[in-house]
């Protein structure tokens, strides 16, 4: 009888740094990169590292071989139904929308197709880039499922809400170019160009802009959601005076008229 053993979660998600720039790929070729708790767990952890190291600046996603992400693995769901143990799905730590938290840029190179969680997890990314052949879909109501992990309140933010329904109603498959022009990813990248493309995207955030400066962009960006207009008003000025007393405040404008890069601290704000 031949005995499988399961590969170290060290190895669900690879890690190779360039520059300030570390890329992350999602690494379940065989099961078509789909997502399950161990991947999850190894993903966030690694976020958790990238936040905590002031080295790396910005974070790309990817997945190995010919897919991003499946979203979950379909014989877990069949094992699912078969356990009826539904009870650990919800009100997991950290936060399934641990990725929406993260405090650095983060790009995701959609290098093939991204379904379900997969869309979701590349939803959660600052900016996305995409080949041309990029199957995205949601899948939710094609198994039966509805919109998690916050899609519902995310999806119709990124594309308008007639947008969203078309695209979780249906499950249909979006390929790159139409994608872009839903506005569900940025850029369109021959496959061959993708990461490199991305990498240098997150690496000109890296070396040109402040990283305390992102920090709070991303985290006002994501509260200003809950605010009324005058409240984000009032909510960006009293950020703004944090910034003008920032150090990076003072390097951006030294650098800009010395002529020279910016060398930013990585520091908070204050
Ligand atoms: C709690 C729930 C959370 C969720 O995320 S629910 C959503 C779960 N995911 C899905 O429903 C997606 C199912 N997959 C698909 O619809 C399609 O695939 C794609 C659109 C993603 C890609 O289509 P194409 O490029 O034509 O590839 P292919 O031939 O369908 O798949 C290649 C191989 O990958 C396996 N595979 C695909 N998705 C999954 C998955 N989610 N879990 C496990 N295996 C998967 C297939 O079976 C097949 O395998 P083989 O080459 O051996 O025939």
């Amino acid at each position: 009888m031949t005995e499988t053993t399961a590969p170290p979660e060290t190895d669900l998600v690879l890690t190779e740094r360039r520059g300030g720039v570390l890329v992350l790929t999602l690494n379940r070729p065989d099961r078509f990169n789909s997502w399950n708790e161990e991947l999850e767990r190894r993903y966030y952890a690694l976020l958790d590292e990238a936040e905590a190291d002031p080295e790396v600046r910005a974070v790309v996603v990817t997945g190995a071989g010919r897919g991003f992400c499946s979203g979950a693995d379909m014989d877990d769901l069949q094992g699912l139904i078969e356990s009826g143990d539904f009870g650990a799905m919800v009100g997991r730590e950290p936060p399934r929308h641990r990725p929406l938290l993260f405090g650095k840029p983060l790009v995701a190179a959609i290098n093939g197709a991204a379904a379900g969680l997969g869309l979701v997890e590349a939803l959660y990314c600052d900016i996305r880039f995409a080949t041309p052949k990029a199957k995205l879909t949601a899948s939710f109501s094609r198994i039966g499922l509805i919109g998690e992990y916050g899609v519902a309140w995310l999806l119709p933010r990124l594309v308008g809400r007639s947008r969203a329904l078309d695209i979780l109603l249906s499950s249909r498959v979006i390929l790159g170019e139409e994608a872009l022009r839903l506005g569900l990813v940025d850029r369109i990248v021959a496959p061959e160009l993708l990461l490199d493309e991305a990498v240098a995207y997150a690496e000109e955030l890296a070396t040109s802009c402040s990283p305390a400066a992102m920090r709070v962009i991303k985290d006002q960006l994501l509260r200003t959601e809950d605010l009324t207009f005058a409240e984000a008003i009032e909510d960006g000025d009293r950020l703004m005076l944090e910034a003008l007393n920032g150090a990076d405040f003072k390097e951006g404008i030294a650098s800009y008229l010395d002529g020279r890069p910016p060398a930013f601290s990585g520091l908070a704000i204050r």
